[in-house]
């Protein structure tokens, strides 16, 4: 289905939860006791395409990496998540969330050029409005870590890039200064845990809200794939697109010929073969257990 379609849930949920909305490859419901069920699917998107053919485990997988990292930042920023005691339809790939007052803003953090802000900067040697030196190219390391903030787009739209003043326009000069620090601070650590672990994390986005006594909470899913671009480190070169850690089998495949799609026909794109879906669970599993250290059960 195109990526303007929300997609229906593969699963049932016990009476008193309440589906409030899909993106892509994740769900969000009401609970009966007014807190937040936060769903990671095992739908897969590419080209922003939501694929035909789920990825098993990933929606476990990368809720095990969010409760991770969310348990090694929580001396920077409190977060959302309340519990993983969750109903069995969705066990191990849920999380039960406060509901926060979340902030129209996509806080991404880039530690290296590529995507939109590569884009940007090739257009006018900067990304929101932060200017870089001259010579950088697909993949390359930035100087400093750089916060450039993106409007939240409707299902099937892309983020649009604002500057830091339109986050201040928006939600004012302190909370925006808040938000670029801790998206920052927390980006700087993910790197360099990853970075221990042969992987680059690139860039991330967050999600931030704020409790009634106006305290901002980390939310949404953090550092996984999905909401990240990680590369292996060995195989990092600048000049290029770098291969994705967790799409690269996808990508490759959909834009081969064995799949008879053609990405800028505007047709569906065809079911994975399962050779392909192997190897990219295998490469979900592998991001986990080189960054966690534990074994993907
Ligand atoms: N996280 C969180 C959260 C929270 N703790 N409190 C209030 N609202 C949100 C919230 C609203 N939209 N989203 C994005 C989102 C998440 C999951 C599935 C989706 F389809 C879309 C997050």
């Amino acid at each position: 289905m195109s990526s303007a379609v929300a997609p229906t849930p593969e699963y049932e949920l016990p009476e008193g939860y309440t589906h409030i909305y899909s993106g892509k490859v994740r769900d969000l419901y009401k609970t009966p006791d007014d807190r937040l069920l936060f769903v990671a699917s095992d739908r897969i998107s590419a080209y922003d395409w939501v694929l035909p053919t789920p990825i098993p485990d990933k929606g476990r997988i990368l809720t095990a990496m969010s409760i991770w990292w969310f348990d090694r930042l929580s001396d920077l920023v409190p977060n959302h998540v309340i519990t993983t005691n969750v109903p069995d339809s969705v066990a191990r790939r849920a999380m039960v969330c406060h509901r926060l007052d979340m902030f129209p803003v996509e806080c991404v953090a880039r530690g290296y050029l590529t995507g939109s802000g590569l884009t940007e900067y090739q257009a006018q040697k900067s990304v929101c409005g932060v200017n870089l030196p001259p010579g950088l190219k697909d993949g390359s390391k930035l100087p400093k870590t750089i916060f450039t903030p993106a409007t939240k787009a409707e299902l099937g739209e892309h983020d649009e890039n604002v500057t830091f003043d339109e986050v201040v326009a928006a939600i004012g000069q302190d909370e925006a200064q808040q938000l670029r620090r801790l998206t920052t601070l927390v980006y700087d650590r993910a790197a360099s845990i990853a970075a221990e672990r042969g992987l680059i994390l690139a860039d991330t986005k967050l999600e931030f809200g704020s409790r009634p006594d106006g305290t901002i909470v980390l939310a949404d899913e953090v550092l996984t794939p999905d909401s990240s671009r990680y590369w292996p480190a060995d195989e990092w070169e600048p000049g290029h697109a770098q291969p994705s850690f967790d799409k690269q089998y996808v990508r490759d495949w959909l834009t081969s010929p064995a799949s008879g799609w053609d990405r800028h026909s505007g047709e569906a794109p065809p079911a994975l073969p399962d050779d392909v879906v192997e190897k990219t669970r295998a490469k979900y599993v592998e991001a986990y257990e080189r960054l966690t250290g534990k074994r993907f059960a």
